[in-house]
C-alpha cells in the first residue's frame, strides 16, 4: 500500500443508501473509514461493525476540523445531502442550505486542513432536459429544479477551489441508481420512496396496492421514459476507482456514472414481472412534472479515466437485488 492508501477516508452521508454501499466497498478493500452523518435519512444499522460514526452535521466546521485531525483524514467522499427533487421545488432554500451551503463549509474545512482529495456525489439532474443522447460531460448544464442547481453549484465550488488551492476532486454525475448489495448487507430504505425500482419492490411486497406509470405518451419506443439504471454496487466501485485515481496523482475530473444504455419504464416493470413470475398491479397515470423523456449517460470519459469494470450491469441483477433487499426489509419489520 502507498502512504495515502493507509490514510483514513471520511465518508459523509455514509449511513445513507449510496454512501453505505461505498463504505462496504472501501471496507472490502481493507480501507480505514470514518462516517459522518446526522442520521436525518440514514440509519446507524447501515454502517458496518467496526466503522466509526461521527454523528453530526456536515456543515459544522468545528466538528469537521476535529474529525479530520483525530482520524488523520486524507480524502473526503461527500454523499450527505437532500435528494428528493419535488421537495426541492417546494423548499428550495432548504436544499440550497443542505446541499450547497454545507458543501461550502466542508470544502472550506478541507482547504483549511490541507486535505487534497475530494470525491463528490453529483447527479444527471445537472443536465436538465438535454436534447441529444447519449449525454456526455460536454453537454450544457441546465438544471430545471433546485436540487440539480444545488449540486451544480457545489461542482463549481470544487472547480474553482481546485484551481486556487492544493485540492483535486472527482465529481461523479450519477444517472439512475438502483439495486442493493449482492450479499444483502445494505439497500435502499427511503421513508418517502420516489424511485421507480424501489416503488416496484414495495408493490411486489404488498406495501403498495399498485404502481402508476407516469405517462405513456412520450416520444420514445414504447411511450414511457427511458433511463440509464446503474447498480449501486458498481457505482460504489466507481468511487473506489476514483479514489485510486486521485491517490495516483490523477487530475480533477467530472465523470458520468451510468452504463450508456437505457431501459423504458415498461421494460423495467416487465423485468420485475419476469423476476417474480407474477403480474405487477399497475396503471397508466399522467406525466410527472419535470421528467425528461430519455436520459442515457455518455460513458466514454469514465471508461478512459478510471480503472472501473461494472460487474452487475444486467437489468435482471439490478431488479432481483432490489427485490431481495425489499423482502428482507419486510421480514425484519
Ligand atoms: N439516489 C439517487 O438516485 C441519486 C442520484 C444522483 C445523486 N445522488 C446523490 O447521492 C448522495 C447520496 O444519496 P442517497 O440516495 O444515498 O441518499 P440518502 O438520503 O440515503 O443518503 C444521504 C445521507 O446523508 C445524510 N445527511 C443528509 N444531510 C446531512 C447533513 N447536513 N449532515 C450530515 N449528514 C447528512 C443522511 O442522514 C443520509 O445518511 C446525495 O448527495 C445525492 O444527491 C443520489
Ligand atoms: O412510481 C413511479 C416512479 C417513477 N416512474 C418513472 O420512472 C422513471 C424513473 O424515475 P425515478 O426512479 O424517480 O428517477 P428519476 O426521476 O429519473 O431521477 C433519478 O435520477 C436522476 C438522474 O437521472 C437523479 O438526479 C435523481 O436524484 C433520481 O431521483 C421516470 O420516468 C418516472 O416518471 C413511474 O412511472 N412511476
Amino acid at each position: 500500500m502507498t502512504t495515502s492508501e493507509n490514510e483514513t477516508v471520511l465518508v459523509t452521508g455514509g449511513a445513507g443508501y449510496i454512501g453505505s454501499h461505498v463504505v462496504l466497498a472501501l471496507r472490502d478493500q481493507g480501507r480505514a473509514v470514518v462516517v459522518l452523518d446526522d442520521l436525518s435519512t440514514g440509519r446507524r444499522s447501515a454502517i458496518p461493525d467496526g466503522t466509526a460514526l461521527v454523528e453530526g452535521d456536515v456543515g459544522d466546521k468545528a466538528l469537521l476540523a476535529e474529525t479530520f485531525a483525530r482520524h488523520g483524514i486524507g480524502t473526503v467522499l461527500h454523499f450527505a445531502g437532500s435528494i428528493v427533487v419535488p421537495e426541492s421545488v417546494e423548499r428550495p432554500l432548504a436544499y440550497y442550505r443542505n446541499n450547497t451551503v454545507k458543501s461550502h463549509a466542508l470544502i472550506e474545512a478541507c482547504v483549511e486542513a490541507g486535505i487534497g482529495r475530494f470525491i463528490f456525489s453529483s447527479t444527471a439532474a445537472v443536465y436538465g432536459m438535454p436534447d441529444r443522447l447519449p449525454i456526455d460531460e460536454q453537454t450544457p448544464t441546465k438544471p430545471i429544479n433546485p436540487y440539480g442547481s444545488s449540486k451544480l453549484m457545489t461542482e463549481w465550488m470544487l472547480r474553482d477551489s481546485a484551481a486556487a488551492h492544493d485540492l483535486r476532486y472527482v465529481a461523479l454525475r450519477y444517472f439512475n441508481v438502483a439495486g442493493a448489495d449482492p450479499q444483502g448487507r445494505s439497500g435502499q430504505v427511503s421513508k418517502v420512496a420516489t424511485h421507480l425500482i424501489k416503488i416496484a419492490a414495495q408493490t411486489v411486497t404488498g406495501q403498495r396496492a399498485e404502481l402508476q406509470i407516469y405517462g405513456d405518451d412520450y416520444d420514445t419506443a414504447d411511450g414511457t421514459c427511458v433511463r440509464d439504471y446503474i447498480h449501486v454496487s458498481d457505482l460504489a466501485d466507481a468511487h473506489v476507482a476514483a479514489l485510486r485515481h486521485l491517490e495516483a496523482g490523477g487530475a480533477s475530473e467530472v465523470l458520468n456514472c451510468g452504463y450508456g444504455r437505457g431501459y423504458s419504464v415498461r421494460e423495467v416493470l416487465a423485468m420485475v414481472e419476469r423476476v417474480t413470475g407474477k403480474p405487477l398491479p399497475m396503471r397508466i397515470g399522467p406525466r410527472r412534472a419535470g421528467d425528461p423523456p430519455a436520459l442515457v449517460a455518455g460513458v466514454e470519459r469514465i471508461g478512459r479515466t478510471l480503472d472501473w469494470t461494472p460487474r452487475h450491469a444486467e437489468l435482471e441483477t439490478i431488479v432481483a437485488s432490489a427485490l431481495a433487499w425489499e423482502e428482507r426489509l419486510v421480514r425484519q419489520g
